[in-house]
């Protein structure tokens, strides 16, 4: 049994997409109506793919869902590789179409000196975020905290929303939030896929060096619900 709060184990990606989809679109809702508008940060990566159709479809008030990116490479938004091209097209549609998106890349040629622009288009995004869905690579990696990267302590320790990151290990220049921007979410995910996934996780809850396997930052730090969603 994995040692976090709460794990959710689907045979069947679709149905943990759906379950995934329905309690994220609950939290938003409850949100808005509290507050009036509700925020939600997703990752890229494959993953998420099958959530992000069923969000597309569920009936909440978007129009008030701020939305964006945990991290995205920065490269131009029609690259493969983007983070923005990957949500418009499977998640900003049908019903999600009118959420307000708020992308992480701009017209700088690096994420270092884009960085501030973006932080401005954040300020009047809503936080603490209400949602954050977070994925994981093998590496234990989780956004663009790259163990292998150089900006990894930076990573885990600024005060800064967001940071660039030059992974040695993964394609791309990045831009991310930082883990102290993302810890104080009021809700977190973890969605994963597949057995080595699952095992990389237990290895991260036997272990405690953060630089090492970055995802410990959110298992050990968590001011925030925290909730795992895996499937095989
Ligand atoms: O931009 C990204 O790549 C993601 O934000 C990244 O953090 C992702 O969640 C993991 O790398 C897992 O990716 P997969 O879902 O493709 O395994």
């Amino acid at each position: 049994m994995v040692n976090v709060p709460v794990f959710k184990q689907f045979d069947d990606r679709n149905e943990l997409a759906d379950k995934l989809a329905g309690k994220i679109a609950a939290q938003l809702q409850e949100s808005i109506d509290n507050n009036g508008k509700a925020s939600l940060l997703v990752s890229g990566g494959s993953t998420p793919l099958a959530l992000f159709k069923r969000l597309s479809q569920t009936a909440i008030e978007w129009r008030k869902v701020y939305v964006s990116l945990v991290d995205e490479r920065w490269v131009a938004k029609e690259h493969a590789d983007s983070n923005e091209r990957l949500i418009r097209k499977y998640f900003l549609q049908n019903l999600a179409a009118s959420a307000k998106f708020v992308g992480l890349k701009n017209m700088y040629d690096t994420p270092e000196t884009g960085v501030p622009m973006t932080e401005d288009h954040l300020a009047s995004f809503p936080r603490p975020f209400d949602v954050v869905v977070l994925g994981m690579g093998n590496d234990g990696h989780t956004a663009s905290w790259f163990p292998c990267s150089q900006e990894i302590d930076q990573a885990l320790s600024t005060d800064s929303l967001l940071l660039a990151v030059n992974p040695g290990a993964a394609p791309h220049p990045r831009i991310s939030f930082s883990a102290k921007a993302i810890e104080n979410a009021r809700q977190i995910y973890l969605h994963l896929h597949g057995d080595d996934k699952l095992a990389t996780l237990e290895k991260a809850l036997e272990g405690d060096d953060v630089k090492a396997m970055p995802i410990r930052y959110i298992l050990q730090h968590k001011s925030a619900a925290f909730d795992v969603y895996w499937s095989k």
